[in-house]
C-alpha cells in the first residue's frame, strides 16, 4: 500500500495558544480514516492545514495526488443557482459531476435554487458534490453529515465506501462515532495537540482493556459475565447449562462501543 499523506511533526498555534504540538500520521491510498476528538481539539486546524489553507508553524506534509475538500463552513454566491455553482466548479476542474451522485445526493431536486434558499442540510449536500467534482484523489470532509437527514446520510456512505473501493482516500472528521465505527478502516485521535491513538476501532478496545459483556437470561435470572475472550467464556458458560439441562431464554454480547472507547482513553489521559 502506499502512503497518500504524510505528516511529520505537526506544529500550529494561534497566538499563545498551541493546537498542534507536533502530529506525525500516515494515511494509505485507499483508506477511509477518521480524525476524533473532543470540540476544539484541533480536528479542523489539523485538516486545513493539509489542505494547504492553514499557514503551519513547523513540520512537514507531504501529499501525493490531488484534494477535493469540504470544509465545515463555506459559502458561495447568495443568488448562484446550485447547477450554476456545479457548472462554475466542472469548468474550472474541468470534469463534471458524476450523474449517479445527482441522484444520490438528491442534488436534482435543489438544482434550480438560489443559494440563499437552501437549508444548512441542502448546502453541505452541495458544497459535497463540489468536492467531488474532478474525481479527487484524496477527499478530504471536515464533519461531513452534520445536519444530513437519513436518507442522505446513507447516501453519503454508500458514495464514500464506493471511492475508496476504486483507490480515493478519505479523511474525514466527525463527531458521529456510529458513522465513524462503521466507516472507517483506521482513527486517530487527536488530544491536547497530539494524537493518543491510531489504529483500528478493534485495537482501540483493546487497548482500553475493554471487555465484553455477556447477559445470559434463563427462567429464574439474569446474570452478566465480562471477559476479554468472548469464545472461551462463552463456551464454558454453555457447557454448564448443558450440563445443567437448564434452559436459556436470551444471550445478550456486548462488545462496547467507540463512543464507550474514546470516553475511556481521553479519560485515561487526562489522569
Ligand atoms: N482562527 C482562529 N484563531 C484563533 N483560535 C482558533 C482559530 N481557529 C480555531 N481556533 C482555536 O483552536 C482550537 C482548535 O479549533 P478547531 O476548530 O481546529 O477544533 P475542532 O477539533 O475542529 O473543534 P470542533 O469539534 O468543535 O469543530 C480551539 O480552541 C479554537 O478556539
Amino acid at each position: 500500500m502506499s502512503i497518500v499523506i504524510t505528516l511529520s511533526n505537526l506544529k500550529k498555534n494561534y497566538g499563545n495558544h498551541e493546537v498542534l504540538k507536533g502530529v506525525d500520521l500516515s494515511i494509505e491510498k485507499g483508506e477511509i480514516f477518521g480524525i476524533l476528538g473532543i470540540n476544539g481539539a484541533g480536528k479542523t486546524t489539523l485538516l486545513e492545514c493539509i489542505e494547504g489553507f492553514r499557514h503551519y508553524h513547523s513540520g512537514n506534509i507531504k501529499i501525493a495526488g490531488n484534494i477535493g475538500i469540504q470544509l465545515q463552513s463555506a459559502s458561495l454566491p447568495s443568488y448562484m443557482r446550485v447547477d450554476e455553482a456545479i457548472q462554475l466548479f466542472s469548468k474550472w476542474k474541468n470534469k463534471n459531476l458524476d450523474p449517479s451522485l445527482f441522484t444520490a445526493l438528491n442534488i436534482t431536486e435543489i438544482n434550480k435554487k438560489l443559494y440563499y434558499q437552501l437549508s444548512a442540510g441542502q448546502k453541505r449536500k452541495l458544497h459535497l458534490a463540489l468536492a467531488l467534482i474532478g474525481d479527487p484523489d484524496i477527499l478530504i470532509l471536515d464533519e461531513p453529515t452534520t445536519e444530513l437527514d437519513v436518507e442522505a446520510k446513507q447516501a453519503l456512505h454508500q458514495e464514500i465506501k464506493k471511492l475508496s473501493q476504486k483507490g480515493t482516500t478519505i479523511l474525514l472528521s466527525s463527531h458521529d462515532m456510529a458513522e465513524v465505527e462503521s466507516l472507517c478502516t483506521r482513527i486517530a485521535i487527536l488530544n491536547q495537540g497530539k494524537i493518543i491513538f491510531v489504529g483500528t476501532t478493534e485495537q482501540l478496545a483493546k487497548k482500553v482493556n475493554k471487555k465484553y459483556s455477556i447477559k445470559i437470561i434463563d427462567e429464574n435470572e439474569e446474570k452478566e459475565y465480562f471477559t476479554s475472550d468472548i469464545i472461551d467464556t462463552l463456551s464454558t458458560i454453555l457447557e454448564q447449562y448443558k450440563l445443567k439441562n437448564k434452559p436459556i431464554l436470551d444471550i445478550k454480547i456486548n462488545r462496547g462501543t467507540l463512543e464507550d472507547h474514546f470516553i475511556e482513553l481521553s479519560k485515561e489521559v487526562r489522569s
